[in-house]
């Protein structure tokens, strides 16, 4: 009889190299913070999972580990209760940091699951309900960026600010990766001119479904004023301004549905979006929802109440991907082409090398669990690039006036 019973659970920040993308925020410093997960059953088995780099998650992690030692990798609800003890009570600081708690679920949650299909000889998507779709479909996702990160050579995407290269930049993705849908990062520049790069993709990739995501950078007025122009350009305008007040004013002036990952990001923000009619999309996203069992129960809600259901990245590595692709796969009503900064890295965690995409997406990996292994070497090199690089916390403003000095984040910007 298989024991699975946790025995130990571990958790290793890394950093790996991030291009210097642009959003709203600022600039990406030249590494991304991410961690490791490993939960090992008292046969041996291990788990994976992988979630943000911040102190905060590592040390609530770090803390949950012990109080985890004899659960059954199955037992999710236990995992909420010793979670919400450790997060919420034992930890003076994290109290009332409710972003924090599905995260710190999330971390653990995915590297059970894994344990689970690894002791067990079943793939993840099957223990989500089973797969619906052959292969998942991602969209190519771009960001204005600069040439190379400050006081650096430039790198091989070279600065892009304006239209053509913009479609220079969404080419190579599709060429290389074969994508169909293009999400464009905005809030950056004049919002007239993110439109206007929009347009030029339009030109250049007739076919293609477009979104555009400014991050809340927009004030109400302007994405009125700009809504001539977007209607029946974009398939979805993502997080145009502040708050589901302010973008629930939008919503109700257009037919264009309004998406989210920054307003809906929890279960009780989701009556107040129903009653105002806010947001129609909600971008899912397994790292910050509460792993992949709340995830699927998001989009039973979304399928219950209408509302559409697409999904959500940050910079990340393969364990992450694996559990997107598998998550995607069991879900039926993720109709959209999902989000992944996965073609922006050059660094893997996993064995066997990157990903590739054929046609823009990705089959399920094989194998039980989440079908992918963990490369320590990599993970020893990527954690040593974790202590060299110098920073606990993604600080995407500082690393902006390192470019341009005195810039200062503002939400809404234009
Ligand atoms: O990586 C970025 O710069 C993005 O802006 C990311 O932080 C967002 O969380 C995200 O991709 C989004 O869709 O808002
Ligand atoms: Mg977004």
């Amino acid at each position: 009889m298989t024991d699975l019973r946790i025995a130990d659970c571990r958790i290793t920040p890394i950093a790996f190299y991030d291009p210097p993308l642009l959003n709203n925020g600022g600039c990406h410093q030249p590494f991304a913070l991410r961690s490791v997960i490993e939960v090992e059953t008292e046969d041996g088995v291990i788990g994976l999972g992988e979630s943000y780099g911040t102190r905060s998650l590592i040390d609530a992690v770090a803390a949950l580990a012990p109080d985890l030692r004899g659960m059954a990798v199955t037992d999710l609800n236990g995992l909420w209760a010793r979670a919400r003890t450790r997060v919420q009570g034992g930890m003076p600081g994290y109290t009332g940091d409710e972003r924090l708690l599905p995260r710190v679920v999330s971390a653990v949650e995915v590297a059970m699951w894994d344990a689970l299909g690894k002791a067990t000889g079943q793939r993840v998507v099957d223990l989500l309900g089973g797969q619906v779709r052959e292969t998942v479909p991602f969209s190519a996702y771009l960001f204005y960026k600069f040439a190379g990160h400050a006081g650096q050579p430039a790198d091989d995407w070279g600065e892009v600010l304006s239209p053509e290269r913009l479609v220079d930049e969404a080419r190579r993705f599709i060429e290389t990766h074969g994508f169909r849908a293009i999400k464009l990062k905005a809030g950056i520049l004049p919002p007239e001119e993110e439109v206007a790069g929009l347009e030029a993709l339009r030109a250049a990739f007739p076919e293609a479904p477009l979104r555009i995501d400014p991050n809340g950078g927009w004030h109400v007025h302007t994405a009125l004023d700009l809504l001539p122009r977007l209607e029946g350009l974009v398939e979805y305008l993502e997080d145009p301004t502040v708050g589901i007040d302010g973008n629930a004013v939008i919503q109700a002036r257009t037919d264009v549905p309004l998406a989210t990952n920054m307003y809906v990001v929890a279960q009780s923000h989701l009556p107040p979006n129903m009653a105002q009619d806010a947001f129609r999309v909600i971008l899912s996203d397994h790292h910050y929802w509460g792993g992949l069992k709340a995830s699927r129960d998001l989009a039973e809600i979304c399928r219950i109440w209408g509302l559409g259901l697409s999904m959500h990245s940050n910079s990340h590595l393969g364990i992450s991907l694996a559990a997107m692709t598998h998550l995607a796969a069991a879900t039926p009503n993720l109709t959209y082409d999902c989000d992944t900064h996965y073609p922006w890295q050059v660094d893997e965690v996993v064995e066997g090398g990157r990903f590739e995409f054929r046609d823009g997406s990705l089959s399920v990996p094989e194998g039980p669990g989440l079908g992918v292994t963990l490369d320590r070497d990599a993970l020893a090199r990527l954690h040593q690039n974790y202590l060299d690089c110098g920073y606990t916390h993604r600080d995407d403003e500082s690393e902006m006036q390192k470019h341009q000095p005195g810039w200062r984040f503002q939400r809404p910007r234009y």
